[in-house]
């Protein structure tokens, strides 16, 4: 060991016991030591976040514990590996005084935590800004903004946010929302004369979470508005915003300007699909969860066979264990291949597609399929459209842009407003709630 080594392994010591092994596994063993003059270290460091993150919070320390290893003053120089495009900084906003006092808190699911998410290359700049904000909520990256595809695990890093959050400071308040509950509030706060309440309930937290922030885009003036408000009422607080999103703040459509503004202001990071050691790790990680054993080569497999979405890897997972309790069977790759395929065509058999619906639905109507993909506004062709953007949004996985998208490139809010109207119409139990029970029995044949 050169000397260098063996000061950097000092300060490596000092770390592991001063921070949570997530942190240090994330900061600290991603430091890298080049050159040692005698004056000055260099360090090597993989992205702008980790330099940045290192400067604010441990680069002072790092000097002291050289200088108590060494006895003298050694400058450190961070040098960036390889810059990472993927990350856009902004800039930071000013404390306010103002102070908060009402608590308001909601539930987060108990699986996402850190010590549940693994790490690999598609989230790996997600995970260290995360951590950076559970570790410092209202100091750098507000707001925080995951965007990437489906089931990528953009909900689960925001849990766990708040989660570490909680934990370190129990009395937080933490609220976490979907923007569409979000809009619900609102409007609901209006018709009934509460938005003082409402004020009350999102402007004076610890943290806001909100998921799926691109509903927001072409959502009634006076929402994106209200959340306009809110946004700055928080931040000017330094309380923190992490948002998540299916895509880039500048690709939602119809969002004001002035949110697309506030919304890249802090750092906006991706989510990719995991590679295939990635979801083996998951795999095995959500294996031990639940207290199963699954021999290696079984696991590999499975993680061959399901490459872009984590959730659908998850049920594959579940259905592979159920089928090899149900035959009896060991938890070889064959069993897995075997429920697959089982899980596949069950899965082909029972989910109707939107075409399915759509058929079924113009058929009970007596109409044709480009009735309900058109936009003529007379009463018997916009319930039945209604009725079937209600069925593509419960009984098929499909987005609500995707949705919009089969229904002659509608907006996803109309598909949301469609949503709202048949489920509303459906407990008034009258002539809907009939035909739409008829339409998925029909479904199901
Ligand atoms: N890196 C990971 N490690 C462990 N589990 C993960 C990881 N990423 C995702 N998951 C799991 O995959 C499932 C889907 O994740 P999540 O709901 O967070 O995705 P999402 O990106 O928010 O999806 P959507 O866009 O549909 O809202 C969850 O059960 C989550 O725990």
């Amino acid at each position: 060991m050169n000397e260098m080594e063996r000061l950097w392994d000092y300060v490596k010591q000092h770390f592991r016991q001063e921070l949570s092994k997530g942190s240090y596994e994330t900061w600290i063993q991603a430091l890298d030591p080049i050159e040692f003059s005698g004056q000055v270290l260099h360090i090597r460091v993989p992205s702008e976040l980790h330099k940045k993150h290192i400067e604010n919070y441990y680069l002072l320390t790092i000097k002291q514990v050289i200088y108590e290893f060494l006895n003298q003053e050694v400058d450190v120089l961070l040098h960036l590996d390889q810059p990472n495009n993927r990350i856009q900084m902004g800039n930071q906003g000013q404390a306010d005084t103002e102070i908060i006092t009402n608590p308001s808190k909601d539930l987060l699911n108990p699986k996402y935590t850190f010590d549940n998410f693994i790490v690999g290359e598609g989230n790996k700049m997600a995970h260290a800004a995360a951590l950076a904000v559970a570790e410092g909520p209202g100091r750098d990256y507000n707001p925080l903004f995951f965007f990437g595809g489906v089931g990528l695990g953009k909900t689960h890093l925001m849990q766990a946010i708040g989660h570490e959050v909680l934990r370190t400071n129990p009395n937080a308040r933490v609220k976490y929302v979907t923007s569409e509950t979000f809009t619900n509030d609102f409007i609901n706060a209006i018709r009934t004369n509460t938005t003082d309440q409402f004020h009350k309930d999102y402007r004076t937290v610890d943290m806001l979470l909100v998921d799926d922030i691109q509903f927001i885009g072409g959502n009634k003036q006076s929402t994106q508005e209200e959340f306009f408000h809110t946004f700055n009422a928080l931040y000017n607080n330094n309380k923190h915003i992490v948002l998540t999103s299916d895509r880039d703040a500048s690709q939602i459509p119809e969002l004001e300007d002035r949110l697309v503004s506030r919304f890249k202001q802090g750092l906006s990071t991706d989510i990719t699909p995991p590679d295939l050691e990635t979801r083996i790790a998951i795999l095995r990680n959500k294996a031990n969860v639940n207290g199963l054993q699954i021999p290696d080569d079984t696991l590999s497999y499975i993680a061959g066979q399901i490459d872009s979405n984590i959730r659908e890897l998850e049920g594959a997972l579940t259905s592979v264990q159920a089928y090899a309790v149900m035959n009896q069977e060991d938890l070889t790759p064959n069993t897995a291949a075997k429920a697959l395929r089982s899980y596949r065509s069950n899965a082909a058999k029972s989910a109707p597609s939107i075409a399915d619906i759509q058929n079924t639905v113009a058929q009970y109507f007596n109409l044709e399929v480009a009735d309900l993909k058109g936009k003529k506004r007379v009463r018997s062709i916009v319930v039945p459209r209604q009725i079937a953007m209600y069925l593509s949004r419960e009984v098929t996985e499909s987005s609500l842009p995707k949705i919009g998208q089969e229904f002659g490139g509608k907006d996803h809010t109309t598909v949301l407003h469609a949503h709202e109207k048949i489920a509303d119409l459906i407990q008034e139990n009258g002539e809907v709630s009939r035909d739409v029970e008829s339409i998925k029995k029909l479904l199901q044949k």
